[in-house]
Formats: structure tokens, C-alpha cells, sequence
């Protein structure tokens, strides 16, 4: 019986589970003794708030030495900050007002951009490889946005009718905010600006995760999304601005982070980190669910060029700071693995 009520749970999305008010099936809970967190008395109200360096992107980009500084800073001991003063407040709210009409659709409708179970792309639910490993307390949507001939636009939704037109805005912009901190932080190493992103090569690609988190009954015994650093060079979060949930790993304690209005979160990402030789730091971060409210972050993913191989920056490998990382020809294989086994790409690139 067990066994027959598994099976129906598992066809479900998370945001069905979440509306029927069903118990928390047991493929959302965590068994494995090797799992990154020991239990959920780490994850819950006792963790204390830390808030997020900021940086102010207008002072930024016109060069402020201060600011600068602060980039470098949050870069190589945070991999993690919120940036302010950007100029695309009224795209982020056009974005959030789109996605969230789509997850209030009726579910047949947003079937029609429904995802194949062994595939990433459009939307669905946690993918997951082990048996062992439970599934993230998610839904979303998955899609590839650059380079643009490698869109399935059939996977992109046409419902509400804006949101495909918004999306394209929203994420030709927010790729601009990215490439711009990149050379950012190319210049606060006293570098060229384009050395890291001409490392990437012409024809970087991107992804657009839209990450829905329905509230969970049982918060406690499940997470949003499992600890993980993210596999890009960066990673644009645009985070809910009401609800909090994302957490993060700083010198051997998780942290939570209050929502900070207009701003959007920055993730370093582990490419990033071989790129400067360990310079960077990519941040260790992960989601929980809340009680009674949903939640929703939009993630824009930025790698380089696919098949393009990665390997530390030559200006910075030195006496004092050896090269600590292979060069890989494709990462992404490697991320996606560790993430489904809970480990670090890191340590598979690291000499
Ligand atoms: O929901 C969030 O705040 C973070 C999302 C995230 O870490 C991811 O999509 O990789
Ligand atoms: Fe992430």
C-alpha cells in the first residue's frame, strides 16, 4: 500500500503535495547519513542572521575605488552579496508578476511546458539520480537563454502572454548586471577587465531558473534546495522580497539572510573560484521552506562557452599561490554530478 501511494506522490508536484495538505511522502525527506546537513536542528529559527555585504552597482560602475574594494572583498571572503542601485527595479517586478501567474495557472496548463522526467529543461520538479537522495521541496522552470539557437522555445511559456517577451528583457539585462561585475572583478585584481570574460569565449550560456517553493507542512524535514554552491562562473538571484529562506555557509556556521527590498543576490560560483586560482571564493548556500507561505527566487545561471575549458587565470598562478585546479573542458557534467551526490565539483577539479 505504501509502495502504491509512493507512486502517485511521485507524479505530483510539489505545489499539489503542498495545496492537498498531504503528509510530507517520505522521497522529500532526508536519509542519508552522508548528507551535508546532520538534521534539521541546524536548519530552523536558532541559526542567527547575517546580513550580506552590499554593493552599490551606480558606484561601481563609475569606478568608486571603495566600491571596488567592497567587490573584491565579498568576492574572494563572502562569494555572496546583495547589490543595490542597479537600475532595473521595474523588469524585476514585471518578471516576478509573469512567473507568479504561472505557477497559479491551472496544472494542465502548465503541463503544456512540462519537462521529460530524465531531462532539465522546462517545468517540473527535483531531478534526482540516487535512490538515496531526497527530493528538493520545489518546483520550477528550467530554461536554456543564451546562446539564443539553443532556446526550446517550446518549453518557454506562452501563459500569461507577457511572460516570454519579459523574460527576454529581463534576462538581457540582468546578463548585462553579470558581465559587468565580471570585468568588475577582473579590475579589483588590478587586471584587464575583459581577461576573465574573454576566458569564457563568444558565446557564453546561460539558464534561467524560477524556483517556487509551496509552503510545506513539515518545514523541518525537508529543504528548498540542498546545500550546493552553484556550478557558474555567477549566478544573478533575483530573491523574494518578502519571504526569507535562503541561507548561507561562512567559516563553519549557516547564516540566515533577511530579504533586502529592490536588491538582487549575487552567488559566486565555483567556476568562478578555478578561474582566480582560489582567489574567489563560491559561497555554500541553501534554501528552506516555510510553514505557511510560498516563496519565489529567480536564478540566472552564467557559464562560459560550452565546451570551452576552464582552468585557473596564468596571471594568477604564482610562488606564493600555485595552481590549484585542473583545467576542465566541460564542467557542467561535473557540477551536475556532485550536486546530485552532495558534493563539490571542486574537489573533483582540485590537484
Ligand atoms: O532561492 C534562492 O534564494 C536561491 C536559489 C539558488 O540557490 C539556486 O537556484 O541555485
Ligand atoms: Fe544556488
Amino acid at each position: 500500500m505504501a509502495g502504491a501511494a509512493n507512486q502517485i506522490s511521485r507524479k505530483k508536484h510539489v505545489q499539489e503535495l503542498s495545496m492537498e495538505g498531504v503528509e510530507v511522502p517520505d522521497q522529500y525527506i532526508s536519509k542519508d547519513p552522508t548528507a551535508l546537513i546532520r538534521g534539521p536542528e541546524d536548519v530552523k529559527e536558532s541559526l542567527p542572521f547575517m546580513d550580506l555585504p552590499v554593493i552599490d552597482f551606480t558606484r561601481l560602475i563609475t569606478s568608486h575605488e571603495e566600491e571596488v574594494g567592497k567587490l573584491r572583498e565579498a568576492f574572494s571572503s563572502w562569494g555572496c552579496f546583495h547589490i543595490i542601485n542597479h537600475g532595473i527595479e521595474s523588469i524585476m517586478d514585471e518578471i516576478r508578476k509573469d512567473a507568479k501567474e504561472f505557477f497559479q495557472l491551472p496544472m494542465e496548463e502548465k503541463l503544456k511546458y512540462g519537462k521529460e522526467p530524465n531531462d532539465l529543461e522546462g517545468y517540473g520538479n527535483d531531478n534526482v539520480a540516487l535512490e538515496t537522495q531526497a527530493r528538493d521541496w520545489i518546483d520550477r522552470i528550467f530554461l536554456t537563454v543564451t546562446p539564443q539557437d539553443q532556446r526550446r522555445m517550446h518549453l518557454w511559456p506562452k501563459n500569461p502572454h507577457s511572460f516570454r517577451k519579459t523574460l527576454q528583457d529581463y534576462t538581457e539585462k540582468a546578463t548585462n548586471i553579470i558581465e559587468i561585475l565580471i570585468k568588475f572583478a577582473a579590475k579589483s585584481l588590478d587586471l584587464p577587465e575583459n581577461i576573465f570574460l574573454s576566458k569564457c569565449g563568444e558565446k557564453p550560456l546561460s539558464h534561467c531558473r524560477i524556483n517556487f517553493y509551496p509552503p510545506c507542512p513539515k518545514p523541518e524535514l525537508v529543504f528548498g534546495l540542498k546545500p550546493h554552491t552553484d556550478g557558474s562562473v555567477i549566478t544573478l538571484v533575483l530573491p523574494d522580497e518578502e519571504v526569507e529562506g535562503f541561507q548561507f555557509h561562512k567559516d563553519g556556521q549557516w547564516y540566515r539572510v533577511r530579504p533586502l527590498q529592490g536588491a538582487f543576490e549575487v552567488n559566486l560560483g565555483d567556476q568562478f573560484q578555478v578561474l582566480s586560482n582560489g582567489i574567489f571564493k563560491s559561497v555554500f548556500h541553501r534554501v528552506v521552506a516555510n510553514k505557511e507561505k510560498e516563496r519565489m527566487s529567480i536564478a540566472l545561471f552564467w557559464n562560459p562557452e560550452k565546451g570551452k575549458g576552464i582552468g585557473p587565470l596564468e596571471e594568477l598562478i604564482n610562488e606564493n599561490r600555485p595552481r590549484l585546479y585542473n583545467k576542465v573542458e566541460d564542467n557542467s557534467d561535473i557540477t551536475y554530478g556532485a550536486y546530485q551526490k552532495g558534493t563539490s565539483a571542486l574537489d573533483v577539479l582540485r590537484l
